[in-house]
């Protein structure tokens, strides 16, 4: 997944978090991030000083693939969570179009993740980026990594092809809309 060459590193947006600042949830039913999903995630992320982002999940029994160790997918759902906050960063709406997984070292649950994130390369609506998840601790052994591309897109995009009932409820919400609204806006 190579970006043109001439493609230049992302820039940090004006409006974006300040350096430390907990990113919160981008929608309360996330997988991911959200705190409705009873055994979601519940990943915090942080912005960095650039376009880069710090986040911590702590594996759970209901994220085991194997006895006693994550699945794979769960953690490939952490890398992408923590890839997307970057979007945050660059106040653009993105969506996952491919992300490359590495699987390095088996994480036992009650593990705490430590992900951190960054943007390497922006081509028209084409967002490339890497992660990396670190075993107990910012320093640990790496455990997972991850290569992505995220495609930017309207606030259309969900709204068109999301299920009635969840697009209505967010529509309602206007908070999620102002967000997303400002994202759009605000280039
Ligand atoms: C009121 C409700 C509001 C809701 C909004 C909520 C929140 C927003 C706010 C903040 C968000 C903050 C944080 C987000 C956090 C976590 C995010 C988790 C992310 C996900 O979990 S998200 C779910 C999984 N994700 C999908 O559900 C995508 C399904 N997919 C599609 O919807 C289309 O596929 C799409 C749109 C991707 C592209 O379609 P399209 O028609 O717009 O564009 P097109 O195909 O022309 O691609 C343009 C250029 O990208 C290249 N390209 C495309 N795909 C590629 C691939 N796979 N590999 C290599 N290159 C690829 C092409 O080759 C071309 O390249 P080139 O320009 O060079 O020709």
């Amino acid at each position: 997944m190579k970006p043109p060459a001439d493609a230049p590193v992302p820039a940090r947006h004006p409006d974006a978090p300040a350096p430390g600042e907990a990113l919160g949830s981008h929608y309360g039913e996330c997988f991911g991030c959200g705190g409705a999903q009873p055994h979601g995630l519940h990943l915090e992320a942080r912005a960095g000083e650039g376009v880069n982002v710090t986040a911590e999940f702590t594996v759970q029994p209901a994220h085991q693939g194997a006895p006693g160790l994550a699945h794979g997918g769960v953690l490939s759902a952490a890398l992408d969570e923590t890839l997307g906050a970057l979007n945050w960063l660059m106040q653009v709406i993105a969506v996952t179009g491919r992300l490359e997984t590495d699987f390095v070292r088996p994480v036992p649950v009650g593990t705490t993740l430590h992900l951190d994130a960054h943007a390497t390369a922006r081509h028209g609506r084409k967002i490339f980026c890497a992660a990396t998840g670190r075993l107990g601790g910012p320093e640990g052994p790496v455990a997972v990594r991850a290569e992505a591309l995220y495609i930017e897109v309207r606030v259309d995009h969900f709204i068109e092809n999301g299920r009635d009932e969840e697009i209505k409820a967010a529509m309602a919400d206007p908070d999620q809309v102002r967000r997303a609204r400002a994202f759009e806006v605000n280039p």
